[in-house]
């Protein structure tokens, strides 16, 4: 690849590999989840998410989507149960999407593809920062929500605004006082197998937690999505969509489920 990676024909994930010869290991993520091949784990426990508010520090456009980043200095905003053990704190969050309603997120159902995907990144405590973290088989876990085409989400309303500001690769602004909470389903049942980073490096070190049931994003607020823009202000103008990776091979791996 001439420049950096992204999402291009020519820097885009079928070219990953040149650079980031893992994008062929035994555990890249997303996978398609098969939900008749998963296997219901009785001693999967219901997850445990504690975010302060407090901790949300900025918004960002980083060139390949979105993220609101965290103060991740103490345990005030932290994963915990579900299928890992220990205590992994909030990094960041952001959103994976399509050009078109029919495709966006990274890890598929049965072959569905949903506009978005947003993904809660966390890191294990045991290691003595994210970058540690994401040199370890168990060092991340990521929640992923899919958004389905429904009802405007007022929770969504608070990202969108903070859009025009952020319109640009490598500007960001100030965004405080947020509640990641917010944007999980009402249930939080869900599937979870060992997987990768979906970017570069694509590191191998990720425990994926995919949230069985989707929040609602409108048509509109999918427009909004997609105003952003892959390039900076003084480079010709492409917009920010199709932004994920698509499925890998699942090879060697379970899918578990925390669900009946
Ligand atoms: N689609 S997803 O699977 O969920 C994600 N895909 N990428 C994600 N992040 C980007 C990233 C970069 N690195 C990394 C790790 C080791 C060496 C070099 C790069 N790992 N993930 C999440 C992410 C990382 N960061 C920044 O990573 C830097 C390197 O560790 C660290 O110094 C900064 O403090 C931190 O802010 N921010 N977000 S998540
Ligand atoms: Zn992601």
């Amino acid at each position: 690849m001439s420049n950096g990676w992204g999402y291009a024909d020519h820097n885009g994930p079928e070219k990953w590999c040149e650079n980031f010869p893992i994008a062929n290991g035994p555990r890249q993520s997303p996978i398609d989840i098969q939900p008749s091949g998963a296997s219901y784990d009785e001693s999967l426990k219901p997850l445990k998410l504690q975010y302060d508010p407090s901790t949300s520090l900025d918004i960002l456009n980083n060139g390949h989507s979105f993220q609101v980043t965290f103060a991740d200095d103490d345990d005030s905003s932290t994963l915990t149960e579900g299928p890992i053990s220990g205590k992994y704190r909030l990094k960041q969050f952001h959103f994976h999407w399509g050009a078109s309603d029919d495709k966006g997120s990274e890890h598929t159902v049965d072959g569905k593809c949903y506009p978005a995907e947003l993904h809660l990144v966390h890191w294990n405590t045991e290691y003595p920062s994210f970058g540690e973290a994401a040199s370890k088989p168990d060092g991340l876990a990521v929640v992923g929500v899919f958004l389905e085409i429904g009802a405007d989400n007022p929770n969504l309303q608070k990202l969108l605004d903070a859009m025009d500001a952020i319109k640009c690769k490598g500007t960001q602004t100030s965004f405080t006082n947020f509640d990641p909470t917010v944007l999980l389903p009402e249930s939080l049942d869900y599937w979870t197998y060992l997987g990768s980073l979906t970017t570069p490096p694509l590191l191998e070190s990720v425990s994926w937690i995919v949230c069985k049931q989707s929040i609602s994003v409108s048509l509109e607020q999918m427009k909004k999505f997609r105003s952003l823009l892959f390039t900076a202000e003084d480079e010709e103008a492409c917009c920010m969509v199709n932004n994920y990776r698509p499925p890998q091979p699942l090879k060697d791996r379970e899918v578990r489920a925390s669900f009946k």
